[in-house]
């Protein structure tokens, strides 16, 4: 579990992150989500005590990062997986954490097995490509076998292949009962992989939610329906308080009614129909939405709603 309470970060006369809070908990990955500049990395580091908060306070576990003398074996995180001395083989780059965090010496076998390194664990970590980069910064964070995982855009430079398997890797240890943060700018790639988010703008919470409730929420949800008797079926929807447009391909978009209270309305007028689906705005679509929202109401207000669910 990582807990944020009103934590704040001021660079001079830069507020980075501003009375932040929000919960990470075990058993799932949690999303974190916010434009450029939102605060995001500061947030991140200041979780790894990377950096000091100004105001408020951050805990791993119930504590503070710095206050554990093995935080390998508490936290793992790939922050940045450029930040590998690169003259090392990557073998002996994990020995010296495992060294360093009393981890057993085998534990780095298992792990170099686990990202698929197995067999490039004696060449110098300087010739890597940036995915066998990140294979070995996810290595890095697994080696203390740790109940909190932290990833800042893991799948950054990743082939399709390489996506899918740290979409796989990140759900399994979620699985297992561990706490999984992850940052991404990559939208569809969150919804398939988070299912809670923490998303943020301007340094302050914008919304805490679940996937699926964000996008159940909206505004550009709709119900779309195709019916020989267009006419009729859009009239009694009307009458019953229903927005209702019509597609260029003649089907009707109906917002205010559920996909069963349209199908239950041409059940009983007798009026049949050749398709009834759910329209669903993309993660990127409502997110896209909450953060301009969020942004016109702080211009209006100079704060923030927050969403918590
Ligand atoms: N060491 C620093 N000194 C001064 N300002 C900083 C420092 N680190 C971050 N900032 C500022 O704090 C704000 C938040 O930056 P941060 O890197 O945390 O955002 P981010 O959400 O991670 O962005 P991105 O998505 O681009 O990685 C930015 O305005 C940035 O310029």
């Amino acid at each position: 579990m990582i807990e944020a309470t009103g934590l704040t970060k001021r660079y001079g006369s830069v507020t980075a992150v501003d009375g932040l809070s929000f919960t990470v908990p075990p058993g799932a990955v949690t999303g974190f989500l916010g434009p450029n500049g939102s605060g995001k990395s500061t947030t991140m580091r200041m979780i790894m005590g990377l950096d000091a908060p100004t105001a408020g306070a951050v805990t791993v576990g119930g504590r503070p990062y710095t206050g554990y003398r093995r935080p390998l074996r508490a936290v793992g995180a790939l922050l940045d997986a450029t930040a590998v001395a690169g003259g090392r083989s990557a073998v002996s780059h994990l020995r010296w954490l495992a060294l360093s965090n009393g981890i057993p010496r085998a534990r780095v076998g298992e792990v170099l097995r686990q990202v698929g390194l197995a067999t490039a664990a004696r060449q110098h970590v300087g010739g890597f490509s940036l995915g066998m980069a990140q294979r070995l910064g996810i290595a890095a964070a697994l080696l203390g076998d740790p109940p909190v995982l932290m990833f800042d855009e893991p799948v950054n430079g990743l082939d399709p292949d390489g996506v899918a398997w740290i979409r796989t890797l990140l759900k399994s240890l979620a699985a297992e009962g561990r706490t999984v943060f992850l940052s991404s700018h990559l939208m569809s790639e969150m919804a398939l992989t988070a299912d809670r988010l923490v998303i943020i703008g301007g340094g302050r919470l914008i919304a805490e939610t679940t996937v699926d409730a964000l996008l159940a929420s909206g505004a550009g949800n709709a119900v779309r329906v195709r019916s020989a008797d267009a006419g009729t079926l859009a009239a009694v929807l009307a009458e019953r308080g229903a927005t209702v447009t019509t597609e260029p391909d003649g089907a009707l978009r109906i917002a205010g009614a559920s996909v069963d209270e349209v199908g239950e309305v041409a059940r009983v007028r007798g009026l049949g129909l050749l398709e009834l689906s759910q329209q669903r705005m993309s993660l990127e679509q409502r997110y896209m939405e909450l953060t301009r929202e969020a942004t016109e109401y702080r211009a209006d207000t100079a704060s923030v709603p927050a969403t918590r669910q």
